[in-house]
Parts: C-alpha cells; structure tokens; sequence
C-alpha cells in the first residue's frame, strides 16, 4: 500500500441508518454503521443474505438516500447534494459493476467502455482506455456488441468501463454472480490489479468467501451493523467467521 493513499478515505459512512416501510412493515437494513473504505484498497463487504450489504453499498454511492447518519464520497457529503449533483458526482466520482453486466446493447465495446466519459462530454485520457483495454484482455473485441460476446468478456468491458473517468471509487456488487468460477476469477484479478498496480479503490459486495479473498481487507456485517472487519482475508478465514453468523434456530 502506498503511503500518499495510506490516510486517505475514498468513501465513507457515519451512523448510517437506514429504514425501508413503516410500522408493521419497516425493516431497519442499516442500523447505525460506521465504516471508511480507504484509497488505493480493495474492500469486500460480506455478511449473511439480509445483513444490509447490498442497501450499505447504494447509500455508500450515492444510489440510495440514508434514513440518518452521513455518507461521503472523498470530501462530498451526498446528504448535501440534490438530485442533479448527485447524478453528475456518480457519473463523474463513481465506477459501477453489477451482476448483470448492464452493458448498452446496441453500443460496441469501445463504445459502451467510453461511455461515462461520452455522457460526460469528455475526451477522457485516450492513453488509460488504451491501457484498460489491454489489461481487460477485450483489444481484437472492440467493434463486437455485448451479445456477441461470452458473460466474463462483457464483465471484462463492464470492468474497463468502470474504472474509463479515473473515479474516486468503483463499487462492484456481486461482480461474480452470473460467471463460472474461471471467469469469475479473470474478474476479480482485474479489480485487484486495478487496485495494486493502477492505484485504484474498489468497494465489492460478494457472499463468496473465494471472492472476498480477493480484497485486501474485508467488513463485515450482520443485521444492518458492522461486526467485524479482517485484513489479508484468505478464504478458510472468511468461511470460519461467516460460519459463526450461522445461529442454530
Ligand atoms: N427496497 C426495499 N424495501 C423494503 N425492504 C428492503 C428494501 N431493500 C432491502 N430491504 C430489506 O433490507 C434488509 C437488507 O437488505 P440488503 O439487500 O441490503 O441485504 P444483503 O445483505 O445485500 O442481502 P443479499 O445478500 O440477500 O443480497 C433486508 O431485510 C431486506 O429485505
């Protein structure tokens, strides 16, 4: 880790809160977590199906509004922008990979890896494109559209499309979940690349200990509150600590 990035927190929450319905209905998903993702670092966040992983991960980037508490994104507190602040900090602040790819059909791989930048009206550094799209391995694919490619080549392009306007931050939710296991891990060796050899931060919510043993630190949650966090993760270790979540009924 490098010392410049050492102190420096890309994103973060305080007593982040957050409650869905009311009454009868409400389910608090955050119940009062405090947690830094620090620069230059990968992240895994785990935790049981229903521990607020995936609610964490959108209050974090700005997809979701916290019930109280605060989130920031480098020095901006989220709370404090409106609506079109906040769409212009994630397109230009925040790298995104989900699941499901959510390439643009109809888009070629240049076109969907340029495509924040494009929407930003921004020529972007042709130099780093040129860089993502040989470390994602996609050179001979860049005139292909997504369907004609296999699901890891299109995570490969949702990676290098993440990672296309420098971002503070790249939140991956899940990144792993649609591809067999080879692929899933050229995935994961990107986003680990990304991070110790091109500086990068990289938040990912995972429920598979193989892929939390990716990051160089990994939190924990259970019942909406940070309960633990373990640094140079191996999977053995992250299956040990899910397995106490593990309550007999
Ligand atoms: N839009 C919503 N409306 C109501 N409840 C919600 C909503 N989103 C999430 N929840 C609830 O909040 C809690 C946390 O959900 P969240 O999806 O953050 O958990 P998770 O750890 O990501 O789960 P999984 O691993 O199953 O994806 C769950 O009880 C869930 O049912």
């Amino acid at each position: 880790m490098k010392t410049t990035t050492a102190t420096r927190t890309a994103a973060r929450v305080a007593d982040a809160v957050k409650v869905y319905g009311v009454g009868d209905t409400e389910v608090r998903a955050l119940d009062g977590v405090s947690v830094g993702f620090p620069a230059g670092r990968f992240t895994a966040i785990m935790g049981p199906s229903g521990s607020g992983k995936s609610t964490l991960m959108h209050c974090a980037a700005g997809l979701d509004t916290l019930t109280s508490g605060t989130a920031h994104i480098g020095d901006t507190e989220l709370g404090s922008l409106d609506d079109r602040r906040l769409t212009l900090l994630r397109r230009d602040r925040v790298g995104f990979v989900f699941q499901a790819f959510n390439l643009v059909p109809t888009l070629t791989v240049a076109e969907n890896i340029r495509l924040p930048l494009d929407l930003a009206g921004s020529r972007g550094d042709a130099e780093w494109i040129d860089v993502l799209t040989d470390v994602v391995g996609l050179r001979g694919r860049l005139h292909h559209r997504p369907a004609e490619l296999s699901g890891g080549q299109q995570q490969r392009v949702a990676v290098a499309r993440a990672f296309a306007g420098r971002p503070d931050v790249v939140f991956a939710d899940e990144p792993t979940g649609n591809l067999d296991f080879r692929s899933g891990e050229e995935v994961l060796g990107l986003l680990g690349r990304a991070v110790r050899q091109m500086d990068r931060t990289v938040v990912m919510v995972t429920h598979d200990p193989v892929a939390a043993a990716h990051a160089d630190e990994v939190v924990f949650l259970a019942d909406g509150r940070l309960v633990d966090r373990m640094e140079s993760p191996t999977a053995e270790k992250v299956l040990d600590r899910m397995k106490a979540f593990e309550v007999p009924s």
